[in-house]
């Protein structure tokens, strides 16, 4: 199996539009007498390379109240802009109640199955679910020697949630042995995960992180243990293994009686950001939220009446809002350098927004904010979108301060709220899962708070004294200190932070404090670039000798 270690390069940026691809089929240019059928399948395939959609087979059982399985993984792969063809392995009489009845499909039939996609299609990554039998699970190494793909993602599914057996032990060898040493990653639940182990007892994170580290011993190349079924967690954590390092993924524990399919999906998921050309523990961290979020959207669906219910995976299609293209990865050390601007400062300097944007990012700026109080709707957009432009192109993060309505009209990465603005969940429910939310915070309480919310950072000041904000009480290194070891998010530090103090803010060296935010340091200034570049250096320097 090829390694997904380094990452292919990402396949979205180079793909030319729809309209360019379609223009191979367009009269016009076509030939006007018919082709022979090696020329058309010619232009067939330069068209495909020309617009490749990634591509997953799943390779799992039917779930008959389509929750799970064959059916959670096409609508999760449809739902993050992958193609998902599918070899059915078994077919299950199933519900919310549990698993009423399982038909295997014969060996010889999935192995004829798998022929037909691989041999014609050009799968980037397989991913498995319920492989009933020892037989299936060889008839499937075989198929994937004979026709290698990019990755092969596997989701052991031996038991529902529900208790009902899947997969009998009898395949248990045969994945330990023949399966796991060809997957890029291995997927377990902690009950799964416990049975690969010989019935070993999994009750902490920290006999999570031995069992990831004894089942790397059989041969993928990550591990994910996951802990939605661990009891008493108030939590959903899931343990990733590289081999090296334990990285604990944490997600916010959606209280709902909708998690059937969980483990699908998000094995799914994944698979739809490899083929994609993200790198492990980005689609795996992207498969979470994707998970998170789809069973927050769906905590009070009914369907059944039995106690495990199905979630919606195409959420994002009842609110045209969602911008779920594009899930931004949001990277904390994007908040280093903030750069806020501030409309009356700029007037006051005779420079236009974008102007301002522009010289901040040259500067290396490594974040922007529009905040503009006393901008005119209109004109304020205008000047956003332009900004996001310009963002874009230099890889700066752009967010809109408050205004949810500006941020949407742009398609800018994200907004920054106050504790009077709207709330950040309600904003997360508008902007969706994939767009960076910060909230403005002064306590432990509410850095709780907006980490419940779903925010992805909080802003913490004034750390001193500022004449941008009006009755703006300061915090001091005190305040800042209490907020930033109390957050589960990262922090930027916000308030009167200038040349000669932001050095002694890093270097205090506290837990979560990503970087400071800067406003009038940079744009109440002639020269927004140089103060930026000096900014920057003078960040820098604190943080190495911290
Ligand atoms: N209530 C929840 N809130 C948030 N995330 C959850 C919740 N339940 C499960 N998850 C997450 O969903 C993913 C799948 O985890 P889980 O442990 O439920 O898999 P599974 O048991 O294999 O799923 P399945 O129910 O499909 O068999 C994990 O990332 C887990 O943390
Ligand atoms: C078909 C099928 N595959 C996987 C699971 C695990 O959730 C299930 N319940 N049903
Ligand atoms: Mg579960």
């Amino acid at each position: 199996m090829a390694s997904v270690q380094p990452p292919p390069a990402p396949l979205a940026p180079h793909r030319p539009s729809i309209t360019a691809a379609l223009r191979f089929y367009s009269p016009a240019v076509s030939p006007r007498v018919s082709p022979s059928p090696a020329a058309r399948s010619r232009r067939l395939a330069v068209a495909a390379r020309a617009m490749p959609w990634p591509h997953v087979l799943t390779v799992a059982g039917s779930d008959s109240g389509a929750g799970a399985g064959i059916q959670a993984d096409i609508k999760a792969c449809a739902a993050l802009g992958a193609y998902c063809s599918s070899v059915i392995t078994a077919v299950t009489a199933q519900n919310t109640v549990g698993v009423q009845g399982v038909h295997a499909v014969p060996e010889e039939f999935v192995g004829e199955q798998l022929r037909s996609v691989l041999s014609d299609m050009s799968v980037d990554v397989v991913k498995t679910g319920m492989l009933p039998s020892a037989g299936i699970v060889k008839v499937l190494c075989e198929s994937l020697r004979k026709f290698p793909v990019k990755a092969l993602v596997v989701d052991p599914v031996m038991v529902s949630t529900s208790g009902d057996t899947l997969s009998g032990p009898s395949t248990l060898t045969t994945y330990r042995d023949e399966l796991f040493p060809m997957a890029d990653i291995v997927t377990p639940n902690v009950k799964e995960a416990s049975k690969l182990l010989g019935d070993v007892s999994l009750q902490t994170i920290s006999d999570m992180r031995s069992a990831a580290e004894s089942i790397y011993k059989l041969g993928p190349k990550y591990v994910l243990v996951k802990g939605g079924d661990m009891p008493d967690s108030t939590d959903a954590i899931d343990v990733f293994f590289d081999g090296k390092e334990f990285i604990e993924l944490r997600g916010l524990r959606i209280k709902t009686r909708n998690t059937h399919g969980t483990g699908c999906t998000l094995a799914s998921c994944i698979a739809a950001e490899l083929a994609k050309g993200a790198s492990m523990l980005h689609a795996v961290e992207a498969a979470k939220k994707f998970v998170e979020s789809a069973l927050y959207h769906s905590k009070d669906l009914v369907i059944g009446n039995g106690p495990q219910g199905p979630f919606d995976h195409l959420f994002s299609l009842k609110s045209p809002l969602y911008k779920m293209g594009s899930l931004h990865k949001f990277n904390p050390d994007d908040l280093f350098l903030y750069a806020v601007t501030d409309s009356g400062m700029n007037k006051k300097w005779g420079r236009s927004i974008e102007d301002a944007v522009k010289a901040a990012i040259e500067g290396g700026a490594t974040i922007v904010q529009l905040r503009e109080k006393d901008a005119e709707t209109r004109e304020f957009l205008e000047a956003a979108k332009t900004c996001v432009e310009i963002c874009r192109s230099s890889g700066v993060p752009l967010l809109i301060n408050d205004r949810i309505d500006v941020a949407l009209a742009c398609n800018a990465d994200g907004v920054h709220v106050g504790q009077s603005d709207m709330p950040a969940w309600e904003v997360r429910e508008l902007l969706g899962p994939g767009k960076i939310i910060g909230v403005s915070c002064k306590t432990p309480a509410q850095a709780e708070q907006a980490w419940k919310d779903g925010a992805d950072y909080i802003g913490c000041g004034g750390v001193f004294p500022t004449t941008t904000k009006a009755n703006n009480p300061t915090l001091g290194f005190e305040g800042l200190r209490t907020v930033c070891f109390a957050s589960k998010l990262p922090v930027v530090a916000i308030g009167g932070i200038n040349a000669r103090n932001a050095g002694s803010v890093m270097e205090l060296g506290l837990p979560n404090l990503k970087g400071v935010a800067v406003v009038s340091a940079l744009f109440d200034r002639e020269c927004v670039a140089t103060e930026t570049r000096s900014l920057r250096s003078i960040l820098m320097n604190a943080c190495s000798r911290s």
